[in-house]
């Protein structure tokens, strides 16, 4: 995992089914900012144990770089969750991510299972969000544990369970995203956005990653190398951002005293300070990457 300044990027987070050796070995060589090396949906019920083993293998290899690896495990209550979650603990990934998060009593109960498994300090958890019990719980959820470091929406789930329908612009599903994006400011963690199904789509795609930057997301979810290189262009400052950013703090420092100055015409206060210096430190953290 690489931070610089306290921030990770997560532009782009490439979930692969932890029974195909072949995508294990690719994703060394992936230029995405995340791996979720998955044990639940993309792995057949038969598969699941020799997934485990090589998920958590791959996790502990440190063969992966600056990448932020994480070990997607099955859900509470399924026959798998507790091999898995100890077994992940185990392997020490940066971060072990649950599916269909239901309350903040199920984050305790993750958290402190962690622990119990002996999962280092450094192993946060992630929560998916992906049900509609999850959205009304967000705040909660996202507040639980100073362990819970990012949500991550489960787009798919979410749509089948308020029989919703994928459409283009996602309007069934933006009050929930929404939603989850209040928690996550809230609480002060990171948040990613689901999946884009079609992976030839790639205008679909681009919009979609557009979207959700502009709603806040930190980046987005993904299902095929192929959607790597759009996500870390969408969800990085653009050089007219980083331009700009660099302007505004010229700008105040120019005006250093006055509680409001001017850059390119535009008002600037100390709140749009903050965000351009937010945005300075994104975009170091991303160059710091290489
Ligand atoms: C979607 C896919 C099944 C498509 O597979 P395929 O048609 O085989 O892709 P390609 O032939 O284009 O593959 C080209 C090469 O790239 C490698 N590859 C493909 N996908 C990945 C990947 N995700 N990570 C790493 N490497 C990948 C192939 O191995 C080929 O390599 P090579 O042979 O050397 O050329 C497939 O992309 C796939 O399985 N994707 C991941 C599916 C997955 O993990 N699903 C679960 C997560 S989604 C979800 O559940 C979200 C949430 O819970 C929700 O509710 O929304
Ligand atoms: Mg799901």
């Amino acid at each position: 995992m690489s931070t610089t300044a306290g921030f990770t990027p997560l532009r782009s987070v490439l979930y692969m089914p932890s029974s195909n050796e072949r995508a294990l070995e690719k994703a060394k060589t992936i230029p995405c900012d995340g791996l979720i090396l998955d044990l639940e949906d993309a792995v057949a019920p038969d598969a699941k144990p020799a997934a485990r083993e090589s998920a958590c293998a791959a996790a502990a290899s440190g063969e992966y770089g600056r990448r932020t690896v994480t070990i997607r495990v099955n859900g509470i209550g399924t026959e798998w969750h507790d091999a898995d979650l100890e077994a992940a603990a185990a392997a020490g990934p940066d971060a072990v991510v649950v599916p269909k998060v239901g309350s903040a009593a199920e984050v305790a109960q993750l958290v402190e299972a962690l622990e119990r498994y002996g999962a280092p300090d450094r192993t946060t958890l992630w929560a998916m969000v992906e049900t509609p019990g999850a959205i009304l719980d967000a705040l909660a959820i996202a507040r639980a544990s100073q362990r819970l470091s990012t949500l991550v929406m489960g787009t798919n789930d979410l749509v089948k369970e308020l029989y919703a329908e994928h459409v283009p612009g996602r309007a069934p599903i933006l009050p929930s995203l929404h939603t989850a994006l209040l928690a996550a400011r809230a609480a002060g963690i990171a948040i990613v956005d689901g999946v884009y199904n079609d992976v030839r789509d790639t205008e679909g795609f681009a919009a979609e990653c557009r979207q959700g930057r502009e709603m806040g997301f930190d980046g987005k979810t993904l299902i095929h190398p192929g959607q790597v290189e759009e996500a870390n262009r969408a969800f990085a400052p653009s050089a007219q951002a980083v331009e700009d950013a660099r302007g505004i703090l010229q700008a105040w420092e120019d005006g250093r005293g006055s509680g409001v100055v001017t850059f390119n015409g535009r008002m600037v206060e100390n709140l749009h300070v903050e965000s351009a210096q937010r945005t300075l430190a994104i975009h170091e953290a991303i160059t710091a990457l290489g």
